[in-house]
């Protein structure tokens, strides 16, 4: 395995619109994008998206809000009411290469892969065989440098 850049951190919270405006508000951000619903996922996703700087990409804050009561984050908001850091995600250029590299070291990984918010194939690895952390693991859209 070898760390790709880190696309974003999964935020989950109970109002994606308070959220919205607590990042507008409070700490200054003016890159927001609309929200949009993931039924398949089971989220309402929006992204804020962190400046870049001396040349290097910005990273998102990507706030989740459960779309349904089937929604796989609702058991994460029901132990933490005011939603809070859900998950970090990487970049790997190889979807298939890096499930079968985490299968291989015994790591569970969640469900099949699928087409994430970034319209790319992703994985999620359980939290308690990434040293607490659920990680997801996405391609880097071939588009990206
Ligand atoms: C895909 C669209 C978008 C994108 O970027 O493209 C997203 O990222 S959507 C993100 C939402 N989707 C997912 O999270 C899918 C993967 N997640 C899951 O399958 C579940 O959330 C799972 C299995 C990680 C946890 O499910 P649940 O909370 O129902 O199970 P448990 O309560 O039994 O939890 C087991 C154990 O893990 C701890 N836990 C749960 N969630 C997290 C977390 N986010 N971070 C760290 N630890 C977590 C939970 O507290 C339990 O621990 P225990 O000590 O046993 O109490
Ligand atoms: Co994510």
């Amino acid at each position: 395995m070898k760390l790709g850049r880190l696309n974003h951190i999964g935020v989950a919270t109970p109002s994606i619109a308070d959220s919205i405006a607590h990042y507008r508000d409070v700490m200054g951000a003016s890159d927001i994008t609309e929200p949009f619903d993931l039924p398949e996922q089971g989220v309402k996703v929006c992204f804020v998206n962190t400046p870049t700087h001396s040349g290097m990409d910005g990273t998102q804050i990507e706030l989740i809000e459960p779309y349904d009561e089937s929604s796989p984050i609702n058991g994460f908001l029901a132990k933490n009411p005011a939603g809070g850091q859900h998950h970090v995600c990487f970049e790997v250029p190889d979807i298939a290469e890096a499930r079968a590299e985490f299968e291989g070291m015994g790591k569970r990984v969640l469900g099949p892969t699928r087409i994430g918010a970034h319209g790319t194939p992703i994985f999620f690895v359980h939290p308690k065989d990434m040293q607490g952390m659920l990680t997801e693991i996405m391609e880097t859209s071939k588009g990206d440098h």
